[in-house]
């Protein structure tokens, strides 16, 4: 008998109409439909819309994945998708079971005529008691398709096929009249595994756009132990952010620079005052082809272990996630 934990932490797959109050709300997760030869344990460690996870939530997360993960095939885990590819990610960054975990949710929620939260589950759990699925990281599957937590990400707020992003899946689950089939297209990577005390830096995101004159950057890169801009292009900046991102860099407070493109990689191509080039020259970090709140989350993680401006260079710099 396979062993399968399903770990619910809300979400539109746990939510519907609020008896007593206004709008949709998580109440109660659904349960692994049918599923033979498999027992299914559950846990809710906590019950949220994922607008409200934190990292503390997914630190406590990736220890109960740590603990239930020997004694399982695999683990499923229901989650809000607004920031599901955070915890994903997260997850990603800290879990060195060989044990697939994966993350899973719905767009619509149990009252609506389509609703997807079964169908995801069911797909969820196929992969994660999939062998081929062992040693990948924590995955994401959403309508059928499989996705890498680096690369995954939420780009529509209302379809039911809301996952995507650059480069796309890595696989794909189909279910047949009496199981079902997974396809990988990638093989598993090694990775390192960063294993922080707690989550307790603090960093926060700028958003780029045209005529940035830098309003909200010194107050933001006051309160910050490190700094995420989600920036133009490649990375480049309107000119009057150049000395701000040089000062902070200059005090040995990490500043990351993505992209609000949403994909391809930060690259320090452009000499302007404010481009990428001129970034970089003044110590800012290129986020690779991380997207600002991944980065942020990577950043948080180094932070909170403690490491120093060089060692985040090289993290970021080499791709060591
Ligand atoms: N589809 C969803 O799950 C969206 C919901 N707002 C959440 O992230 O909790």
């Amino acid at each position: 008998m396979k062993r399968l934990a399903v770990i619910h932490t809300g979400g539109t797959i746990a939510s519907r109409p609020d008896p007593h109050g206004q709008g949709v709300t998580p109440q109660s997760p659904p349960s692994v439909p049918g599923l033979p030869g498999v027992e299914v344990r559950d846990h809710q460690p906590f019950r949220l819309p994922s607008p409200h996870v934190t990292p503390a939530h997914m630190l406590s997360l990736a220890h109960l994945i740590e603990r239930l993960a020997p004694e399982h095939d695999g683990v499923v885990v229901t989650h809000g998708t607004d920031t599901l590819e955070e915890t994903a990610f997260f997850l990603h960054l800290l879990l060195a079971t060989r044990t697939p975990v994966v993350l899973t949710g719905s767009m619509r929620h149990a009252e609506e005529v389509s609703w997807d939260g079964p169908g995801n589950l069911l797909d969820a759990a196929y992969v994660a008691l999939d062998r081929q699925s062992r040693g990948r990281g924590p995955l994401v599957v959403f309508g059928g398709d499989i996705f890498d937590a680096r690369t995954v990400t939420k780009v529509h707020t209302t379809a039911v096929d809301a996952f995507g992003g650059y480069p796309g899946p890595i696989g794909r689950i189909d279910r047949t009249g009496e199981g079902a089939q997974v396809r990988y297209f990638a093989m598993p990577e090694a990775r390192p595994v960063y294993r922080p005390p707690n989550v307790s830096a603090h960093v926060e995101i700028l958003y780029a756009y045209a005529g940035w004159q830098g309003e909200g950057y010194a107050e933001a890169d006051a309160r910050s132990d490190g700094l995420v801009i989600a920036a133009l292009g490649t990375g480049n900046l309107p000119a009057e952010l150049l000395p701000l991102v040089a000062r902070s860099a200059g005090k040995g407070r990490p500043v990351v620079i993505a992209t609000r493109t949403h994909a391809g990689p930060v690259l320090p191509v452009y000499g302007y005052p404010g481009g990428g080039a001129t970034l970089v020259a003044a110590g800012a970090i290129p986020a690779s082809f991380l997207n600002a709140h991944k980065a942020r989350v990577l950043l948080l993680v180094l932070l909170s272990l403690g490491r120093n401006l060089a060692d985040i260079r090289r993290v970021f710099g080499e791709g060591a996630f």
